[in-house]
C-alpha cells in the first residue's frame, strides 16, 4: 500500500462494503468466554503462545457473523511485556508476526468457504460472493501493558512523555507494519500524549500502511484521562496515515455524542466498536455487569451512530458474535440504501 492512496484506501473499502462496514466485536473476552484464562499481564496475548487456534476460530466466528474487519491478538502483546515472561526478542517479534497471520489465515479460511458456498445463509441478495476482509493490527496502549488498570485511566504520571512512549511502541509497530496486516489499529487510547506518539511514530517511521486511531471515554465529552475527544481528535487528523478515527472499547451511551464531537474536527471516516457498557474493575481484573446494555439495545443504537456520522461500526469487550451478526444486519439494511 503506497502512501498516496492512504487518503482514499477507508474510502474506497466502505464504497466495496456498500457505504458501511462491520468491525468485528471483543475478541479477549471472547476468548475468555471458550475458556481461556487470561487472568495474566499478556491478557489475550496469552493465547498466541498458549492458544492460536482459539485465536483463530474466534476471528472466524466474526467473519461468519459478517465482520468486514477482523483486529489481530496483539492488543496487549508487547516486546516488553514478552521479555518479563522470559521470550527473547526475537520470538517476541515473531508472534507478534504471528498475531497477523493467524488473522490471515481465518480471512483465508472464510474466503474459501465462501467461494465453495457452504454457507446456508450466505447470499445477502447484493450477489457478492463474500464479504471483502481487512486484517488490522492491534496496538493497545503503555497502560494496557501495565495491565494495572491505567488503560482506563489514562494517568502514566509525570515520568512518561511522547518520547518515552514513542521509545516503548516504536519496534512493535515496525514489526507490525511489516506483518502483512492492511492497517494498524490503535485501539483504546487513553489520552492526548499517547495520541501524539502515535501520530509522530507513524511519520519517523514512515509506516507504510494506514493507520487508524480509536479512544476510550468514559463520559461522552473526553477521552479516559479527561483529555477533550476534540482536542485528541485533530491532533491524529493532521496525520496523513491516519484514514479513521473513532471510539472503542466505551459504553454505548456515549457513543453519539462522542461521534458528533469527532465529526466536528475532521472529515475522515468514523469508526465505533463501543462495548457492552459494563465496567471494567482493574483491580480485581473483572467487568461489571450492573451497567450493561442488553444486545437489543446495544443494536437499536446503530442506526443512530450512522446518523451522526459513523462508517464503520463493532464491538469491544464483552460483545460477541451475535452482537456482530445483529449489527450486520443493520448495516446492510443501510447499505442498501446508499
Ligand atoms: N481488540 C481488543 C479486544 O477485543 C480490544 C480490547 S479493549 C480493552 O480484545
Ligand atoms: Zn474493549
Amino acid at each position: 500500500m503506497g502512501l498516496k492512496s492512504g487518503s482514499t484506501f477507508l474510502g474506497d473499502f466502505l464504497r466495496q462494503c456498500g457505504g458501511y462496514a462491520v468491525i468485528d466485536g471483543g475478541l479477549a473476552t471472547e476468548l475468555q468466554r471458550h475458556g481461556a484464562d487470561l487472568n495474566d499481564p499478556l491478557w489475550s496475548a496469552k493465547c498466541l503462545v498458549s492458544s492460536p487456534h482459539l485465536i483463530r476460530r474466534v476471528h472466524l466466528d466474526y467473519l461468519e457473523a459478517g465482520a468486514n474487519i477482523i483486529i489481530s491478538s496483539s492488543y496487549q502483546a508487547t516486546l516488553q511485556g514478552f521479555e518479563a515472561k522470559g521470550i527473547s526478542r526475537e520470538e517476541g517479534e515473531a508472534l507478534l508476526k504471528r498475531s497477523v497471520e493467524i488473522a490471515c489465515e481465518a480471512r483465508n479460511i472464510y474466503n474459501d468457504r465462501a467461494s465453495k458456498g457452504s454457507w446456508d445463509d450466505f447470499d445477502d441478495g447484493t450477489g457478492l460472493k463474500r464479504n471483502p476482509v481487512l486484517v488490522a493490527a492491534s496496538v493497545g496502549s503503555y497502560g494496557a501493558y501495565l495491565a494495572d488498570g491505567s488503560e482506563y485511566s489514562g494517568i502514566y504520571g509525570d515520568a512518561i512523555t511522547v518520547k518515552t512512549l514513542k521509545d516503548f511502541h516504536r519496534r512493535r509497530v515496525q514489526v507490525l507494519a511489516n506483518s502483512g496486516a492492511d492497517l494498524i489499529a490503535f485501539e483504546t487510547t487513553p489520552n492526548k500524549i499517547e495520541a501524539q506518539a502515535y501520530a509522530e511514530l507513524l511519520e519517523e517511521e514512515a509506516v507504510s500502511i494506514p493507520a487508524w486511531f480509536s479512544f476510550s471515554s468514559k463520559d461522552g465529552t473526553n477521552v479516559a484521562s479527561g483529555d477533550s475527544i476534540a482536542e485528541c481528535a485533530s491532533i491524529v487528523d493532521s496525520c496523513k496515515q491516519v484514514v479513521g478515527i473513532g471510539i472503542n472499547c466505551t459504553s454505548p451511551r456515549y457513543i453519539q455524542g462522542l461521534i458528533q464531537s469527532i465529526r466536528k474536527v475532521t472529515s475522515k471516516p468514523i469508526l465505533v466498536y463501543p462495548n457492552s457498557g459494563e465496567t471494567y474493575d482493574g483491580e480485581k481484573k473483572e467487568w461489571v455487569a450492573s451497567r450493561a446494555v442488553a444486545e437489543e439495545d446495544f443494536v437499536s443504537y446503530v442506526d443512530k451512530w450512522c446518523e451522526a456520522g459513523a462508517s464503520l461500526i463493532g464491538g469491544c469487550c464483552r460483545t460477541t458474535p451475535n452482537t456482530i451478526r445483529a449489527i450486520s444486519k443493520v448495516l446492510s439494511l443501510r447499505s442498501h440504501r446508499v
